[in-house]
C-alpha cells in the first residue's frame, strides 16, 4: 500500500522526540488521498486513556481509513499519528502492533481451521520475547512464555465466554462467537488501544446489549477502546465522546448527548441541510 500512499514530505518524522504529557493517540491534521479522492481531509482528534471514543460517520465518510492509517496498513499524504507521544510514521504494522495498537475488522478475519484456543495464540506471538534459536530447542524459558501464553489465551476466551469453546474450529463457532473471538484475539496482543471495526455488525438487539457491556469491560481492564459503529443506540450506550466524519472531515466531536443534538451530525445522517436540520 505504501506504493498508493507514499510518505508526504510534511508528514511528521518517527525520530521525532516522544512526549510524556500527550493522550494515548493523537490524529493531528491527518489527510490521506487515494489519487484524486481525499479520504481523510485535515482530520485532528485526540484519545484519552481509560476512554471509549465512537467514531461514527454516514458510510464512506472515512472511518476505516482511519483505522487503516492507526494500525500502518495505510501512510496518510500528510499529518501526524502519535502513540503515547511517539510519532507513528513510516512505521510497519506489525510494529504498530507490538508498541501497543490492537484492532478487529469489518469483515471477521479470524483463522477458520485453527481453535478458537490457536487463533488467540497467534495473537499472543506478537509478544513473544524468546528468539528463533530458543524456540527451535524448545529451551526453559520458551517453554515457560508457551505455556504463560497458553494460560493467558485461556483466560481471555473465558472472559469473553468462550472458554468452553477452546478447542473448537473457528469457522464452526456461531457468528457471535467469531466477533468475540475477534476481540480476544486482538487483546492477546498485548495493546493498550485496541481498535473495533464495527464489533456489532449482524448481531441482533439482545447481542447488542451483551456487546455493549463487553465493551465497558473492555475498558475496565485498563484498555483504551476506539470503536467504530453504525448503531447509535449501541455508540450512544457506550462512548465517552463521540468524534463524527463526513466526506473525510470532521463534522463535530463531543459527549453522546451533545453529538445527538448537533445540527451538522444531524444533517450528515438524515442527508439534508445543515440550516434545516436545526
Ligand atoms: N483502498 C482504497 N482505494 C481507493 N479508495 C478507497 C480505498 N479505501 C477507501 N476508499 C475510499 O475512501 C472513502 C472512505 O472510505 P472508508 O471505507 O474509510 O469509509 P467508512 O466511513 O469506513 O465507510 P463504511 O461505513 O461504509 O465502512 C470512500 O470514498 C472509499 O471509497
Amino acid at each position: 500500500m505504501s506504493d498508493i500512499n507514499p510518505v508526504g514530505p510534511d508528514y511528521a518524522r518517527a525520530e521525532e522526540p516522544v512526549r510524556d504529557d500527550a493522550a494515548v493517540l493523537e490524529i493531528e491534521n491527518l489527510t490521506l488521498k487515494f489519487g484524486g479522492l481525499t479520504a481523510l481531509d485535515d482530520v485532528s482528534f485526540d484519545i484519552n486513556e481509560g476512554e471509549i471514543l465512537g467514531l461514527i460517520g454516514p458510510n464512506g465518510a472515512g472511518k476505516t481509513t482511519c483505522f487503516n492509517a492507526i494500525t500502518g496498513v495505510y501512510r496518510p499524504t500528510s499529518g501526524a499519528i502519535r502513540f503515547n507521544g511517539r510519532s507513528l510514521a513510516g512505521m510497519r504494522k506489525h510494529q504498530i502492533t507490538k508498541l501497543g495498537i490492537a484492532r478487529t475488522f469489518q469483515n471477521i478475519r479470524l483463522f477458520p481451521t485453527m481453535t478458537a484456543l490457536e487463533n488467540v495464540l497467534v495473537g499472543a506471538d506478537a509478544q513473544h520475547k524468546t528468539g528463533m534459536l530458543s524456540a527451535l530447542f524448545r529451551l526453559p524459558r520458551h517453554r515457560r512464555e508457551e505455556q504463560e501464553g497458553h494460560d493467558k489465551a485461556m483466560e481471555l476466551l473465558r472472559f469473553m465466554g468462550l472458554g468452553k469453546r477452546a478447542d473448537e474450529l473457528a469457522a464452526n463457532l456461531s457468528y457471535g462467537n467469531q466477533r468475540r473471538l475477534e476481540i480476544a484475539r486482538a487483546m492477546a496482543t498485548g495493546p493498550k488501544l485496541i481498535c473495533l471495526d464495527e464489533p456489532a455488525a449482524g448481531f441482533n438487539p439482545a447481542e447488542k446489549v451483551e456487546l455493549m457491556n463487553l465493551i465497558r469491560k473492555v475498558r475496565d481492564r485498563g484498555y483504551t477502546v476506539l470503536l467504530i459503529e453504525h448503531d447509535m443506540k449501541l455508540v450512544m450506550g457506550v462512548t465517552d465522546r463521540i468524534v463524527v466524519l463526513e466526506f473525510g472531515r470532521k463534522i463535530a466531536e463531543g459527549t453522546p448527548a451533545e453529538i445527538r443534538d448537533n445540527p451538522a451530525v444531524i444533517a450528515a445522517y438524515l442527508g439534508v441541510d445543515e440550516e434545516d436540520a436545526s
